[in-house]
């Protein structure tokens, strides 16, 4: 079980709220003049990944009394919970092991007294054996065509994770060509269709629950759709395949079940790409490099189950955001991949982060006194930085910035991939020194302006500079980096939240939009006026059955 101290009671934080009113002002730039061995003092290595916490408004007392908060708040106890199968997802009371599905030490982890290794084997060489079928042609539709063609139908986590990876690693795909349906506006299913034909193409059907309203509309549509060619329903099973932990759902559904990839009750939506949910990356980077992806995470977990707090990459990562969050108010978080293949990356931990953490009751039921999860955010650079940037820079929030990068680039293309990195260390540079009035005032004068034109500029043209930032410096994106990369935000996040005094692993916040959607869905068939809601609701819902 996980404890229930709230943080802001805890000795460290009472001597980090102290701290901290001295320390706020300092800029980061001062701490670098202080210390020649920074870089090497806030960096920390780990296989082919370099962390850069350096450039940070943190000194050595703020970074010992942040890993004194994690030991108040017993994360060391906590970390071991987790990875032990106890269930600490209470309010569900269900354990969460998805670092159990990528434990490929293939120790044992007990739930409820059995052992979950060898159900998770299995069903990992259903997904090789599948996968191998499908790639190599030997898995034939109902005409003894191969597929080409395989459509992911999932939302939330089993849409996001899938979609994030097979587009973080193209480089490593094979011919399948992979499509995700998620969105309940017919458009998504529509535009996809049209690319595919039935004959030649896969369904993936992931849903852990198997109820979830779009899942199900698009899944039904899809079928739909494959019927009128393929007019047998006995040739379902060629094209439909399910991922779920819910066997009477998907029989129900039509799907043959020796044709279901399950997974388990102690798997998060947010945490399940690691699970059978990640059959569609199996089938379109094949089930080997999937293999590297979990072993890369499984080397971030064993990093962050056994390193000391103060090198431990999550937990660092974790304690800077809280400073930020709790001490300095920052109320948002951007994720910068320097990496076009990562343009989702951002958004996958929207969903791995802020419905983990977006939370504002505590463990024991109480609402909280301060902050929880910030919003996340983010878009790959360059782009970025014609976008948004400029509020960064020159904007008045404090917005913390992670930037990651790979040194090598899989597509070599003349100069591209040095100017990418210029980019890169030049806005963590700029964030953190910025420009200060003499500088700027030299370039002006250098630029022949006149005193009043130079009085008239200054202030505009001068940054603060001093924002946080993280980098994050990869080889090369490989299936085994990426793997550690999510694990160690996952951990990230797992950190927060046992700092938070919050249950992490539920997300009843998602559940009032559902409820109320499915009561309005009749209200909107018939053309009577609908007058149980509010006025504004009852507004809409009768405009909208004036203009349709
Ligand atoms: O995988 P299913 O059950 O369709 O859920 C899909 C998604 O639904 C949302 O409402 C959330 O609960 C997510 O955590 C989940 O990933």
């Amino acid at each position: 079980m996980l404890p229930k101290i709230n943080p802001t009671t805890t000795a460290a934080w009472k001597k980090l709220e102290t701290y901290y009113a001295a320390f706020s002002e300092t800029h980061i730039k001062e701490l670098f003049q202080k210390d020649a061995d920074r870089f090497e003092k806030y960096s920390v290595k780990f296989e082919d990944i370099l962390v850069d916490f350096s450039k940070n408004r943190v000194d050595d007392s703020v970074r010992s009394l942040l890993v004194e908060l994690a030991g108040e708040c017993k994360l060391q106890d906590a970390i071991e919970s987790m990875f032990s199968g106890e269930k600490i997802n209470a309010t569900e009371n269900r354990a969460v092991l998805h670092t159990a599905l990528r434990n490929r030490s293939n120790s044992a982890i007990l739930v409820d007294g059995n052992d979950v290794m060898p159900e998770v084997n299995a069903v990992l060489a259903q997904m090789k054996d599948f996968s191998e079928k499908v790639i190599s042609g030997e898995w034939k539709g109902y005409s003894g065509k191969e597929i080409i063609d395989i459509v992911n139908i999932g939302i939330g986590g089993s849409d996001l994770g899938p979609l994030m990876v097979t587009e973080a690693l193209k480089p490593y795909k094979n011919h399948l060509n992979l499509h995700f349906v998620s969105n309940v506006d017919g458009t998504h299913m529509a535009e996809t269709l049209k690319q595919v034909t039935p004959e030649t193409t896969l369904f993936v059907v992931a849903s852990k629950t198997f109820t979830t309203q779009e899942t199900m509309t698009n899944a039904n549509t899809a079928r739909d759709w494959f019927l009128k060619t393929a007019r047998d329903e006995g040739f379902i099973k060629n094209h439909f395949v399910a991922v779920s932990t819910n066997e009477k759902e998907v029989a129900a559904f039509g799907i043959d079940t020796k044709n279901m990839f399950r997974f388990w009750d102690w798997v998060g939506g947010r945490y399940s790409l690691w699970s059978a949910i990640g059959l569609s990356i199996a089938c379109g980077i094949g089930f080997d490099n999937y293999v590297e992806l979990l072993e890369g995470a499984h080397a971030m977990d064993n990093h962050f189950r056994h390193t000391d707090l103060d090198k431990n990459i999550p937990v660092i990562l974790a304690l800077f955001g809280i400073w930020y969050n709790n001490f300095y108010g920052a109320e948002t978080e951007a994720i910068l991949p320097y990496d076009q293949y990562m343009h989702r990356f951002a958004a996958y931990f929207q969903q791995g982060n802020m419905e983990s953490n977006g939370k504002y009751v505590d463990r024991s039921g109480e609402p909280v006194d301060y902050q929880t999860g910030p919003v996340i955010w983010g878009e790959p650079g360059t782009n970025g930085q014609h976008a948004f940037y400029q509020l960064i820079h020159q904007g008045t929030k404090l917005i913390p910035c992670d930037f990651i990068a790979a040194a090598i680039n899989h597509n070599q293309l003349g100069d591209h991939h040095p100017k990418l990195l210029a980019n890169f260390f030049a806005q963590t540079e700029a964030m953190m020194v910025g420009k200060t009035e003499s500088q700027v005032v030299a370039e002006l004068k250098a630029a022949g302006k006149n005193n009043e034109e130079i009085a008239a500029l200054l202030p505009f043209k001068v940054f603060r500079g001093n924002i946080p930032t993280n980098s994050i410096l990869v080889k090369k994106l490989t299936p085994r980096v990426l793997g550690s990369l999510i694990a160690m935000y996952e951990h990230k996040i797992f950190v927060q939240g046992v700092i938070w005094n919050i249950f992490s692993f539920d997300q009843w916040g998602v559940e009032l939009g559902k409820q109320l959607a499915n009561a309005i869905l009749p209200e909107l068939l018939g053309d009577e006026k609908v007058t149980d809601h509010d006025a504004s609701t009852n507004g809409l819902i009768n405009a909208y059955k004036k203009m349709r």
